[in-house]
């Protein structure tokens, strides 16, 4: 039996300057700040945009601590202004991490997706019972507005784990142990960037991995495969190879446990699903971002995550303003023959896609009812990519922007991996064209 996955809680980052990734997660993507968790031995920063939360910890550096040090650094805890179940906190190394571990993980790293179940010592037993690997047995933590209970497995993905979460009993806004923004404290949203939440999260993994990885998923947290193209092949994926790109990609989804028959109040079917997508790169590449990830990450991990606004134009103009640097094709790009009318049919105009260098594909419905017309066949996707938010070639985001299209477009994927690989020839190489639209070499399209 698998464990019922309620919804996506948050997505936690390490790094080893938390206020750099806060400043440009605030000044630079326009997230909201609205809860910390400040003490002796740790930092984690909470940023809200609609939906989507992030929280930032600030990664200890392994050499400086000592065993003592941090045991008495460990005394310290109970100290905190929040109350917690301290004795069973002890038992383990996380610590300075709430809600989490504290890896010593060499490179800055998106590492936990933390989702909400209904039980956690039952999803606990089942997974124990499937063979799963534990870093934080059931635990509970608690203030003055109630009780939250987690445990934190590790996935069969590099250093990614998952925080299951149970906080139906928690009156507060967040969790217990943070201190929370009053509302009136925060400033006020941003309209220029409507993200309401993540749409997919892209896990990098080996060559051949997939398979393994697709089971995992589905053995223990009843993910289920989904096409991102209708006539995918269910062993090979959806293959995008051609001329210098090669890559494989699978999606998943994850049911929630109100749509297996149980009715949960606390789970919301309108609530939008972040899709996991998987990506390995095809034998006999060149240099490419799957390996480069794989190489500078030191393991198969997070490689992106796809934020879902409403409006890419405004959110994309917006961010760049504010200092982001988007990857962005060529003007060939636009120029191609059908490029144009496609963008118009999809009711944008080409000059500011190109402009801010967002991406339009488009799919054909393939079972329009009668009365669809000719435009409602078409499902479109837009989307931009941002170039690496850390010191390596690691971690990027994405803006995603879906009209009808729910999988992902092959004339976008090509564009990206030909930006990325220009990219990093430039970065090797020569260091032209900087800016905060780097162009790949035009007539590559
Ligand atoms: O298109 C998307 O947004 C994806 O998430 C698919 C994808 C996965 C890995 C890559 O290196 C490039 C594209
Ligand atoms: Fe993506």
């Amino acid at each position: 039996m698998a464990a019922l996955l309620n919804r996506l809680h948050h997505i936690s980052l390490h790094v080893s300057n938390a206020e750099k990734v806060a400043s440009d997660l605030v000044s630079k993507f326009k997230f909201s700040l609205f809860a910390t968790r400040l003490t002796d031995t740790s930092r984690q920063l909470a940023f809200r945009k609609g939906g989507a939360v992030f929280i930032v910890n600030e990664r200890q550096t392994q050499s400086g601590v000592s065993l003592n040090e941090e045991l008495r650094l460990t005394d310290a805890y109970p100290c905190d202004p929040h109350p917690v179940n301290v004795g069973k906190y002890l038992q383990d190394n996380s610590i300075k991490c709430l809600y989490d571990i504290s890896p010593h993980y060499p490179v800055d790293s998106v590492s936990n997706v933390c989702f909400e179940v209904e039980d956690v010592e039952r999803s606990f037993r089942a997974l124990r019972n499937l063979g799963c690997n534990f870093m934080v047995p059931p635990t509970t933590v608690q203030d003055e507005r109630g009780p939250v209970t987690y445990s934190v497995v590790k996935s069969i993905v590099g250093n990614v784990c998952h925080t299951l979460i149970d906080r139906t009993k928690y009156m507060g806004s967040f969790l217990p142990g943070f201190d929370v923004i009053e509302k009136d404290c925060l400033p006020e949203e941003d309209m220029s960037c409507p993200i309401t939440h993540f749409d997919h999260i892209t896990y990098v993994c080996p060559k051949k991995a997939t398979h393994q990885v697709m089971r995992w998923y589905e053995k223990l947290f009843g993910f289920q495969r989904f096409f991102i193209k209708s006539n995918e092949d269910v062993d090979e994926g959806f293959v995008v190879n051609h001329k210098d790109v090669g890559l494989r990609l699978t999606a998943m989804e994850y049911w929630k446990c109100s749509e297996a028959g149980i009715t949960l109040s606390s789970v919301d079917k309108n609530e939008p699903d972040c899709k996991f997508v998987i990506a390995e790169s095809l034998p006999g590449q060149g240099r490419n971002q799957v390996d480069t990830f794989l190489e500078q990450h030191r393991a198969p991990g997070i490689q992106h995550i796809g934020l879902y606004t409403e409006d890419i134009v405004s959110s994309a103009y917006a961010m760049a303003q504010a200092g982001v640097e988007f990857f962005s094709p060529p003007h060939a790009y636009y120029t191609e023959v059908g490029k144009q009318q496609e963008i118009v049919d999809a009711g944008h105009s080409p000059q500011l896609l190109a402009q801010n260098g967002i991406l339009l594909d488009t799919d054909l419905c393939q079972d329009p009812s009668p009365q669809t017309t000719s435009s409602e066949k078409k499902r479109h996707l837009l989307q931009l990519f941002t170039k690496p938010l850390f010191a390596e070639d690691t971690f990027f985001l994405e803006l995603i922007e879906r009209r009808g299209a729910t999988g992902f477009g092959e004339g976008n994927i090509r564009a990206l991996w030909r930006s990325v690989q220009a990219h990093m020839e430039n970065q090797t190489g020569d260091s032209q064209g900087e800016g905060s639209h780097k162009t790949m070499q035009s007539g590559q399209y």
